[in-house]
C-alpha cells in the first residue's frame, strides 16, 4: 500500500483518484510544522503541496520512502530541488492547469489598479460615498510584460483586446512568436523607460531576483503602475516603496511577497497607492480541481512505476520519444548492471553506445537507466533515475554517449564499457530482438546470445574439448540447474567465454570448484 500526505489545502475532488486507488492511502494534515512533518514524513511515499509547505532538506532526509514530491501548482521554489534531486526524489508540477486563472487574477489586479476599486469599496462600505477617485483607461496604453511564459502570453492577448500596446521580454520570446501574440519585442530596458502598467510572469531565480529595482525604477515614466502576480522578489519591495513615494510609480497591486505571510507592518499594506492579495493567483475551483488532477496523475503513475510526465528535476522527454524509449529502459538497466559486475576494479568512466534505431532518438533518458544499472550494485536503492547523473558528478565519473546509425548488425544494439582506473575495459552489448526479447549478444567482445536473467554464471576459459561437459557435470553433482549454456569465442582454440543461466544462487564453493577444473580461468555470478 503506498501512502500519500497531503499537506495544503488541496481539492477534494481532484485527489479523488489517489483516494479511490485500492493501492494508495491519502492522509490529509494541514498547517503542520517543519518539526511536525519530519517526525512523520518517514511514513509516506508521496507528498503533495501547493506553496505553503516548504519541503525542506530536512523533511526529504527523513523522507527515507519518499518517492516523489507533488506540487498542485506552478512554482516550486518551496521545494529544495537540489536536495530532491541528491536522494532520487522526483519533484512533479502541474504546469498548465492554472494558467488562465492566474492571468485572470493578473488582469483583475490591473483593472483593480487602473480604477481604484478596492479603495473605493473600502471607502463606500464604511458610509462615505467619495467621487474623487479618478482613474485611467487601458485602450491605448503601454503594458510592459516581462516573462511571457505561459501565463505572460495569456495576458498579453487579453491586453490586446482592451487596445493595449504590449511589450514583451523573455529570453525565450523569439521574433516570429512576438508577431504571432501581438506583441513588440523588446529589452527589458525599453519595457521599463516606456511602459505604462508593467507586470512580470517570470519564476523567481537568481537573475530574475529584483529585477526590478532602484535603478530600473529611476528611469520608468513617472505615473506608471506595476502588477506582480508572479513571485514575490522579482520586484524589490523595499525600492517600490521609495518609487512609490517619490511618485514615480502611481499604484501597485501585489498578489506575492518576498515572505508570506507578510510581516503586519509591512509598508504595502499601509500605502493607499498598493493593493494586495494573499496569494490568490491560482486560486479558483477550475485550476484547483485541474492541478489536483494533473498531480494525483503523475504520482499514481510513479508509485506505481508507469511512465510519467510533468517531473521538475528531469529534463521533459517528448511522449514520442518517450513511447520508442521505454521498450529499452529494463535491458539498458540489466546492461548496466551486468557491466559492473564484470569489475572489481575501480571504474573512471561509462561509456555508452547506441547503435542503430536508438541512433535517431534522444536517449538521455535510457542512458539514465543504464548508468542506474551501473551504480546500483555499490549504492543500492539510494540511486534511481532521477539521481544517477547527478551521482556520477559527485563522484568524476565520466559518462561518454556516442551514438551510430551503423547497425552491427542488429536494428539495435546498445554497448555499455566500463574503463577501469588502469584503463582497462569491461564490456557488454545488449539489444532487443522483436518477438524475443531482451538478448545479451556480447561480452567483453566475444559473441554470445543469451536472455538476461537473474542467475548467471559467466565463465572464461580455454576453447577445447570437454569444458561444457565438465561444467555440466560438476553444477549437475551440486544440484545447480542449468536452464541455457552459450559459448563464445573470438578464434578456435583460443580464449572463450560460457554464460549460462541458472535456476538458483551459485553457491560460492561451486565458483571456486569451477575455477579448479582444466582450463577455465575464471566463473563469477552475474545476477540481474
Ligand atoms: N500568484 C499565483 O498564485 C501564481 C503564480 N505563478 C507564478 O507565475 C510565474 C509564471 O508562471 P508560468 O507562466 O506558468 O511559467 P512559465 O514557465 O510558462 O513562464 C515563465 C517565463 O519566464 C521566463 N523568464 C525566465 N527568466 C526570465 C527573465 N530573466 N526575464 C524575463 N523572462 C524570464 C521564462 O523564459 C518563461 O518563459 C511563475 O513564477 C509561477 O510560479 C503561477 C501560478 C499561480
Ligand atoms: O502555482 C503557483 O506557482 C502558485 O503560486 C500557486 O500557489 P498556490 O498553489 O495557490 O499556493
Amino acid at each position: 500500500m503506498f501512502k500519500v500526505l497531503v499537506s495544503d489545502p488541496i481539492s477534494d475532488l481532484g485527489i479523488q483518484q489517489l483516494v479511490e486507488a485500492a493501492d494508495v492511502q491519502v492522509d490529509k494534515k494541514t498547517g503542520l510544522s517543519e518539526a511536525e512533518l519530519i517526525e512523520i514524513i518517514g511514513d509516506y511515499d508521496a507528498l503533495l503541496v501547493r506553496s505553503q509547505t516548504k519541503v525542506t532538506e530536512g523533511i526529504m532526509k527523513a523522507g527515507s520512502r519518499l518517492k516523489v514530491v507533488g506540487r498542485a501548482g506552478v512554482g516550486v521554489d518551496n521545494i529544495d530541488l537540489p536536495a530532491a534531486t541528491g536522494r532520487g526524489i522526483i519533484v512533479i508540477n502541474a504546469p498548465d492547469g492554472n494558467t488562465i486563472t492566474t492571468c485572470e487574477h493578473a488582469f483583475a489586479m490591473m483593472m483593480a489598479l487602473a480604477r481604484h476599486i478596492p479603495q473605493a469599496y473600502a471607502k463606500t462600505i464604511s458610509g462615505q460615498w467619495d467621487r474623487k477617485f479618478l482613474g485611467v483607461e487601458l485602450r491605448n496604453k503601454k503594458l510592459g510584460v516581462l516573462g511571457m511564459g505561459r501565463i505572460g502570453s495569456e495576458v498579453a492577448k487579453r491586453a490586446k483586446a482592451f487596445g493595449m500596446d504590449i511589450l514583451g521580454y523573455d529570453p525565450f520570446l523569439t521574433e516570429e512568436r512576438a508577431e504571432k501574440l501581438g506583441v513588440k519585442l523588446s529589452s527589458v530596458d525599453d519595457i521599463v523607460k516606456n511602459a505604462d502598467f508593467i507586470t512580470v510572469h517570470t519564476p523567481l531565480t537568481p537573475e530574475t531576483k529584483h529585477m526590478i529595482s532602484t535603478a530600473q525604477f529611476a528611469v520608468m515614466k513617472k505615473g506608471m503602475r506595476i502588477i506582480n502576480c508572479a513571485r514575490g522578489g522579482v520586484v524589490d519591495e523595499a525600492a517600490l516603496v521609495a518609487a512609490l513615494d517619490e511618485g514615480i510609480v502611481a499604484g501597485a497591486a501585489f498578489d506575492v511577497f518576498e515572505h508570506e505571510p507578510p510581516a503586519p507592518d509591512h509598508p504595502f499594506l499601509h500605502n493607499p497607492k498598493v493593493i494586495v492579495t494573499p496569494h490568490l493567483g491560482a486560486s479558483t475551483v477550475e485550476a484547483q480541481e485541474n492541478v489536483a488532477i494533473d498531480v494525483s496523475e503523475q504520482v499514481l503513475h510513479i508509485l506505481r512505476d508507469e511512465p510519467f510526465k510533468n517531473a521538475v528535476n528531469m529534463p521533459p522527454v517528448a511522449s514520442s520519444v518517450m513511447n520508442k524509449l521505454q521498450p529499452y529502459f529494463s535491458l539498458g538497466e540489466k546492461l548496466g548492471s551486468f557491466a559492473s559486475q564484470l569489475t572489481a576494479e575501480p571504474v573512471k568512466s561509462i561509456v555508452i553506445e547506441y547503435a542503430g534505431e536508438l541512433s535517431e532518438v534522444d536517449t538521455q533518458p535510457l542512458t539514465r537507466y543504464i548508468v542506474k544499472g551501473v551504480l546500483s550494485r555499490h549504492l543500492g536503492s539510494e540511486v534511481n533515475i532521477v539521481n544517477s547523473l547527478h551521482l556520477t558528478k559527485i563522484r568524476d565519473l565520466n559518462v561518454q554517449v556516442s551514438s551510430s546509425s551503423a547497425t552491427k548488425g542488429f536494428t539495435n544494439l546498445i554497448t555499455v564499457t566500463l574503463v577501469e582506473q588502469t584503463n582497462a575495459e569491461r564490456s557488454v552489448a545488449g539489444t532487443l530482438l522483436y518477438g524475443y526479447g531482451e538478448r545479451i549478444v556480447q561480452v567483453n567482445e566475444f559473441p554470445i546470445d543469451s536472455a538476461p536473467d537473474n542467475h548467471q554464471i559467466l565463465i572464461s576459459h580455454n576453447d577445447q574439448p570437454g569444458i561444457i561437459g565438465n561444467v555440466g557435470t560438476l553444477l549437475g553433482r551440486n544440484e545447480v540447474n542449468i536452464a541455457t549454456m552459450q559459448v563464445g569465442r573470438k578464434v578456435v582454440g583460443g580464449e572463450a567465454v560460457m554464460l549460462l543461466s541458472v535456476d538458483k544462487e551459485v553457491p560460492k564453493n561451486v565458483l571456486t570448484e569451477l575455477v579448479g577444473l582444466e582450463a577455465i580461468n575464471s566463473a563469477q555470478e552475474i545476477s540481474l
